[in-house]
């Protein structure tokens, strides 16, 4: 039994952030342990509040992991603020685990799950210690100060962030509403490009459709399936967690976390050079 780690903030809610991610964890067969950065009051209509907690408890937290168990993956979410982010990335720099940054800056509902004076932290200090980097089009705008309305605006994109650092970035189609499909846009290190195509549900119910994806890809990269395998069936996990909706609550509900172990045999994600 591998075991990973989610350094993320808490959704009362269950269907973002640290409860995501563990549950994804659990469905795909690794241990999951967390750090917990910050608890939000939310639900699927919104968040009400949000309580950081400090940096030197958050460093608390991942000693006690890292001195116990032997850590394969590790994801973050929700980081804040640009001490959190500090906080974290002290630690990771010195640490050669597979890494997966979700850099989480908006929720659904429009909450601010990251402070405007961190983006820089989080440029500068996390996003060269990825692995993999995971923006969906607003934060892959926000972190490379490029506008982004073209597939070739994608493409520009990610070679600006790739200069900053990662073997990976996968710029996510989630946000691009006008598409019929959903299409990931995935960059490597070495020259490589490729596009995920899957049909677009038509569904409110896609909250923490991105936790969910990076928490599926740590948990694929934990148990040791090489990187581009582990891209695939993440898109696989989060597309068949979209697609066999739970209808819970009354806003944008959750994903539906069980559905991979049930339906897995019956997506076949589509792969193209791009
Ligand atoms: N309606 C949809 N139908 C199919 N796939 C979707 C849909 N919406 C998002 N996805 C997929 O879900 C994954 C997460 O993408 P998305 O752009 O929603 O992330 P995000 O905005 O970071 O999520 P979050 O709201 O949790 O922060 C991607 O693989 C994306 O293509
Ligand atoms: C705690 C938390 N992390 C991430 C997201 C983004 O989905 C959210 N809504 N809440």
């Amino acid at each position: 039994m591998h075991v990973v780690t989610t350094i993320a903030g808490s959704d009362s809610g269950g269907g973002a952030g640290i409860q995501a991610d563990l549950k994804t964890f659990q469905e795909l067969h690794v241990f999951g342990t967390s750090v917990i950065t910050a608890l939000t009051a939310q639900n699927t209509l919104g968040v009400s509040g949000v309580l950081p907690i400090e940096a030197a408890f958050i460093q608390q937290q991942f000693f006690a992991l890292l001195e116990d168990f032997d850590i394969r993956a590790v994801k973050t979410g929700m980081l804040f603020s640009a001490d959190i982010i500090h906080s974290i990335a002290q630690i990771l720099q010195h640490k050669q685990l597979p890494l997966v940054v979700d850099p989480v800056m908006i929720a659904k509902g429009g909450a601010s799950l990251l402070q405007q004076q961190a983006i820089e932290a989080m440029r500068s200090e996390l996003l060269p210690l990825a692995t993999i980097l995971t923006p969906n089009i607003p934060e892959a705008e926000t972190l490379t100060g490029q506008h982004i309305e073209t597939v070739d605006d994608i493409h520009r994109a990610a070679q600006t962030l790739l200069q900053v650092g990662g073997q990976c970035i996968i710029i996510k189609g989630g946000h691009f509403e006008c598409s019929t499909t959903a299409t990931d846009y995935v960059f490597f290190q070495d020259g490589r490009a490729w596009m995920m195509t899957m049909p677009r549900i038509e569904t409110l119910n896609t909250h923490g459709t991105g936790c969910t994806f990076s928490a599926a890809l740590t948990a694929f990269l934990g148990n040791g399936l090489p990187i581009e395998q582990a891209i695939i069936e993440a898109k696989k996990f989060i597309h068949l967690a979209i697609t066999h909706d739970l209808k819970l609550g009354h806003g944008h509900g959750p994903t539906n976390h069980f559905a991979y172990q049930q339906y897995q045999g019956s997506c076949e994600v589509i792969v193209h050079e791009a």
